[in-house]
């Protein structure tokens, strides 16, 4: 099924008021328009592209299953008496398109509609207010409630000549997780959490791949030490990376592409990959001519995810930290305050992983956001393969380190990084201890399980100067 091709809402439905109208079926919308529908109201939810969003189709859940193949091969290769097992691309494809339902998202439509939802395809825009009114294609609609939840779009770079290239060679996320065939070189702009990735991703693959970051550092809002055991991890990959660095100027060359960077160096590459960050897609709904203003790109909210009287907003329109589990979050808050509750939104402790080999994840604040808000950071960083036995037991040449940030004054966990295997899973024990003030001191009297890396923890405690 081409998106945008199903035809729009019956005759009967035609100017119908709801409930809520849900604009935008990524995971924050989803996550909205699932609890008022089990809540028995009256919905209905707008898609122009898929319902699942950018994350289930062009995001999240294509990289992480690219990702796995090359990380299980590294963790192959670092196991006693395993060998080298061999990538198999076709099945990796393969595999690939069915996780992302081969871009159908008939089935997600079909459920909704069973569950007395009212699916419209194609773009909204919110044409009036008192009561809010939703218009697509040639239906409107009113609503108590209108839930905005309508994403990101990839920020283009200002590069010469971007014009002048194609979709084939130009790739933004959604070429990068739908390619059907392995480059032989790739010129990645930008080196965050998208950048790390798809950059990781392709070079495991055999891509020649290069990372121009325009920061002095890979991941440059983490903590910095974070970012240097990432650059040692890329080097070992073989990852060229370009810092303090940006693409000036762009152009065609042959099947590829000629990148000059801004210190004059010349670049031939097969494609370029567009990892610059993302920019909200709020300026898209006609809500400035309504009296709606926006803070820059994006969507202001309260802490109700509020915008305005019986207007919500949820994920990366808002702007508040682009990540699936952040949508989903205010998700749950505006459903719940829609469905009568008062419940606001608290952002402490929001989980920041990226799934490169090893996994690097963070939670909190780096010690110089913290001294920049007056606190008084004590910090601690443990090597967990001189500390632990687990790192041990999973890999005969291990890495994986624990870094903590501490309140001095309050005895509390303000900030936490990790780097190593599974460490998204296990930057959950800081994200909770953060998250609920927990003192070190209790902390400290805790029991984690023998061999984990959890007990990387206690070595951290233990070592605060406190
Ligand atoms: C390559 C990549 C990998 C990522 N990996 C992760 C990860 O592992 N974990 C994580 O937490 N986050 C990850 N993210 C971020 C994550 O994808 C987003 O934070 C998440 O998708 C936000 O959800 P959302 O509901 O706000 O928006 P989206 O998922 O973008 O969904 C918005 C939906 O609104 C629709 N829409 C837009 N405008 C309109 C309109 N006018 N009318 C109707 N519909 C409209 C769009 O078609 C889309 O379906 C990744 C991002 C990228 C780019
Ligand atoms: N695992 C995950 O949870 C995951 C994975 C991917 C993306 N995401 C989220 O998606 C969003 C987008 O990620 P992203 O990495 O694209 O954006 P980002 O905003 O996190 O980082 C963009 C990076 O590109 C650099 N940059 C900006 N302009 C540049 C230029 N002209 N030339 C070179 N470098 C430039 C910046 O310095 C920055 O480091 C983020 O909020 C991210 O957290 C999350």
């Amino acid at each position: 099924m081409a998106a945008g091709t199903e035809p729009v809402a019956p005759r009967e439905d035609l100017m119908e008021h709801l409930d809520a109208i849900v604009i935008g079926m990524g995971p924050g919308g989803e996550t909205v328009a699932d609890r008022l529908i089990t809540a028995g109201r009256r919905v209905a939810v707008v898609e122009r592209d898929l319902v699942g969003g950018e994350c289930g189709y062009w995001a999240c859940i294509p990289t992480k299953v690219l990702l796995r193949p090359p990380e299980v091969r590294e963790e192959a290769v670092g196991a006693a008496g395993v060998g080298d097992p061999a990538l198999d691309w076709p099945a990796l494809r393969s595999y690939r398109d069915q996780m992302i339902r081969h871009l159908d998202d008939s089935a997600q439509v079909e459920g909704y509609r069973e569950r007395g939802a009212l699916v419209l395809r194609g773009a909204a825009r919110i044409v009036g207010r008192d009561p809010w009114r939703v218009a697509v294609g040639d239906t409107e609609h009113t609503a108590d409630h209108v839930v905005v939840a309508t994403g990101a779009s990839v920020q283009v770079p200002p590069i010469d000549g971007l014009d002048g290239l194609g979709p084939d060679v130009l790739w933004t996320n959604r070429e990068a997780t739908t390619l059907t065939e392995i480059p032989g070189s790739a010129l990645v702009v930008g080196g965050s959490a998208v950048g790390v990735e798809l950059g990781q991703f392709l070079a495991r693959m055999g891509t020649r791949v290069t990372i121009v970051q325009r920061g002095p550092r890979l991941l440059d809002r983490e903590d910095p030490r974070l970012c240097e055991l990432v650059s040692d991890q890329f080097d070992r990959d073989g990852i060229t990376v370009r810092l303090d660095s940006q693409v000036e100027s762009v152009s065609r060359e042959g099947d590829g592409v000629a990148a000059v960077l801004s210190g004059g160096e010349r670049i031939r590459t097969d494609v370029m990959v567009l990892a610059a960050g993302r920019r909200s897609r709020a300026g898209e709904l006609g809500l400035a001519e309504l009296g709606v203003e926006l803070d820059g790109a994006a969507l202001p909210v309260d802490d109700r995810c509020r915008a305005a009287p019986g207007l919500w907003a949820a994920g990366d329109v808002t702007a508040r930290a682009m990540f699936t589990h952040v949508a989903k979050y205010q998700g749950r808050v505006i459903a719940d305050n829609i469905l009568g509750a008062d419940r606001a939104a608290d952002y402490t402790a929001v989980p920041r992983v990226v799934f490169s080999y090893p996994e690097v994840a963070a939670v909190g604040l780096t010690e110089a956001q913290a001294r920049e808000r007056g606190i008084d950071a004590v910090t601690a960083e443990t090597d967990l393969t001189a500390a632990l036995a687990r790192p041990w037991t999973m890999d005969t040449d291990p890495r994986g380190s624990l870094g903590l940030v501490a309140d001095r004054e309050y005895g509390v966990l303000v900030g936490a990084w990790a780097f190593g295997a599974l460490a998204s899973e296990w930057i959950h024990t800081a994200a909770l201890a953060i998250r609920m003030g927990l003192p070190i001191a209790a902390l400290r009297d805790t029991i984690p399980q023998f061999p984990t890396f959890n007990e990387g923890y206690l070595i951290a405690l233990e070592s605060l100067d406190l």
